[in-house]
């Protein structure tokens, strides 16, 4: 899924980015290591808690505004930490930010969005690595919400998303009523410095 002209989001999935015995082992550790806390979020203008666990990670000064809340970011953990440099070579940009995410089964998701804060800055590039459960993603065009792509996030996959995708785009997580294995999902992301 290439772009041709914003016809397609520009965003590469990587199946196997992971090998299957380096994925088992993160997924293990991140569990471990990561504290995990539900995130509440606005929805119709209402605080609600997100139907997921979450964590902000990432270098001090990379606090981040989501959904209308400030979150000021966890320190990397050991496992995180020794990622960091193969997601920069693969992303081809000095990530100074994770969103780490838990869909405990199938009832988690993420609706509806597009990762446009301004601190991101135009044009961001955001490195996607899943690990456990496979879950679909899905695509819908901003403009003509009629074009939708999807995308199969497997154990081990990295998905880079550049470009215009998030301009041109929203995606989403969706719930599946399918039995499905727990998932954590790691959003890299590049924090510009506050210019206020
Ligand atoms: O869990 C996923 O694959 C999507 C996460 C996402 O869109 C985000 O963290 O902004
Ligand atoms: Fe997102």
């Amino acid at each position: 899924m290439n772009n041709s002209a914003g016809a397609i989001p520009e965003a590469t999935l990587f199946p196997d980015w992971l090998q299957a015995d380096e994925a088992d082992a993160l997924l293990a550790a991140l569990l471990a290591q990561v504290p995990w806390e539900v995130h509440r979020i606005r929805m119709f203008g209402r605080w609600v808690d997100s139907p997921r666990l979450s964590c902000w990670i990432g270098d001090p000064g990379t606090g981040y505004v989501y959904s209308g809340a400030r979150f000021e970011p966890r320190p990397w953990p050991p496992a995180l930490q020794a990622l960091r440099a193969r997601i920069d070579a693969a992303a081809g940009v000095a990530m100074n930010s994770v969103l780490a995410n838990l869909y405990r089964d199938g009832r988690d998701a993420m609706g509806w969005h597009s990762d446009d804060e301004p601190e991101l800055g135009p044009r961001p590039v955001i490195a996607s690595l899943s690990l456990g459960g496979t879950r679909r993603f899905v695509f819908k065009h901003r403009r003509e919400p009629a074009r939708k792509f999807e995308r199969l996030l497997e154990h081990g996959s990295l998905l880079l998303m550049t470009g215009d995708t998030q301009a041109d785009w929203k995606h989403a997580l969706p719930r599946t009523a399918r039995p499905v294995p727990a998932r954590v999902n790691l959003t890299f992301r590049r924090i510009l410095p506050r210019t206020r």
